[in-house]
């Protein structure tokens, strides 16, 4: 059954997350993909995938996934954070964060975790 994933990485970790993406194109094309704005951009622009680029991470496009998550709209985060760099929207990931650890959603943060994500978590 088709899902509601979104994707987001921080910088450093766009280059890891689009290969992610493009190794696991056919598994992540069956579901519905939205993504922080500039994210979006480069999975759009270089992978075979169709993403919602909503409005980039630090101008709002973690909170609008956050509400996503809130209002029931989100099945699973894929979000690559850099662990190495201060962020000046810290606040945003930080409430992104807490609402997919509330509302029990999915959530990978790493190459390992969004393996075991879509071979696991996505199987109903
Ligand atoms: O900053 C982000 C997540 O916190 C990602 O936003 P962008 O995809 O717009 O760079």
């Amino acid at each position: 059954m088709p899902k509601t994933i979104a994707l987001v990485a921080h910088d450093q970790r766009k280059d890891a997350l689009v290969a992610w993406a493009r190794t696991h194109e056919a598994a992540l094309g069956a579901h519905a993909l939205y993504a922080t704005g500039t994210t979006g951009g480069r999975i759009n622009a270089e992978t075979a995938l169709s993403v919602t680029a909503l409005k980039s991470g630090p101008l709002g496009g973690d909170a609008q996934i956050g509400a996503m998550i809130a209002e029931g709209r989100l099945d699973a985060l894929v979000f690559f954070i850099d662990p190495l760099t201060a962020m000046p929207h810290d606040v945003d990931v930080k409430s992104l964060l807490r609402l997919a650890i509330l509302y029990d959603t999915l959530l990978a943060v790493n190459e390992a975790s969004a393996n075991m994500l879509l071979r696991g978590g996505l199987a109903d």
